[in-house]
């Protein structure tokens, strides 16, 4: 069984009638796309967000009407995946390459929901290269200042032909080992200038499905403070 699949599906019962709706990105959020596009085939009247231009062509393909970016404002709901969650359900996202649009998505959104198999709930956060988004220019200069930060950072794709993001932008993927202070952490890539964004998603998302080899579907909450 796709634990992908079953953890997918399964947090498309929250979706209901009249929500705008964050589809995220990926190979898990895939199949909660999947399962909206049957939904509104059977009648749910939804307005879709993409996180990234794949998840945007899947809508299309599967006929989900799609807000307008200029009319783009609070989202009720987005399902999308994630590389690293712990139990604090701090994440790190953007395997893929779509972390920016995808953090955009979640600051709107009034909750975020994580769709994952069990092999990415961790204790803690780190064994995951922690994906930084970077403008091209000076990329090697952003590069020396990331990594005076205390990791190793390699370009995605390589020097020769760079993985470029949606937004025209590089990332860095960053050995950071064990993440102690997430927080501090960002703060300190966010005050790079060539940084645009990081792969961390901290006190963002609500709550996570997670599919398991036993075939069942674990739901964690947010903890309170
Ligand atoms: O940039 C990509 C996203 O953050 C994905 O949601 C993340 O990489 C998880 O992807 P998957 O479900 O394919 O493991």
């Amino acid at each position: 069984m796709d634990k992908k699949k079953l953890a997918g599906e399964a947090a498309v019962e929250l979706v209901e009638d009249g929500m705008i709706v964050g589809l995220g990105t990926g190979s898990t959020a895939y199949w909660a796309i999947q399962a909206i596009g049957r939904k509104v085939a059977a009648g749910l009247r939804i307005q879709g967000v993409p996180t990234s231009v794949q998840s945007e062509t899947l809508a299309l393909q599967l006929g989900i009407p799609l807000l307008p970016w200029a009319e783009l404002g609070r989202i009720d709901l987005t399902i999308d995946g994630a590389d690293e969650l712990d139990p604090q359900l701090q994440l790190i996202k953007g395997g893929g390459g779509a972390l920016l649009r995808e953090k955009i998505v979640a600051s709107l959104s009034q909750q975020l929901i994580i769709v994952a198999d069990e092999s990415k709930a961790v204790d803690r956060l780190g064994a995951f290269p922690l994906p930084v988004e970077i403008v091209p220019f000076a990329w090697q200069a952003t590069r020396r200042q990331v990594r005076a930060l205390g990791c190793e950072a390699a370009l995605r794709g390589g020097e020769t032909e760079p993985f470029v993001t949606d937004n025209g932008n590089y990332i860095l993927d960053c050995k950071f080992g064990v993440i102690e202070h997430a927080h501090d952490l960002q703060v300190q890539l966010s005050a790079i200038p060539g940084v645009v964004e990081t792969g961390l998603f901290l006190g963002m998302a609500s709550a996570a499905y997670i599919g398991c080899s036993d075939g069942t579907v674990k739901r964690l909450d947010k903890p309170a403070i």
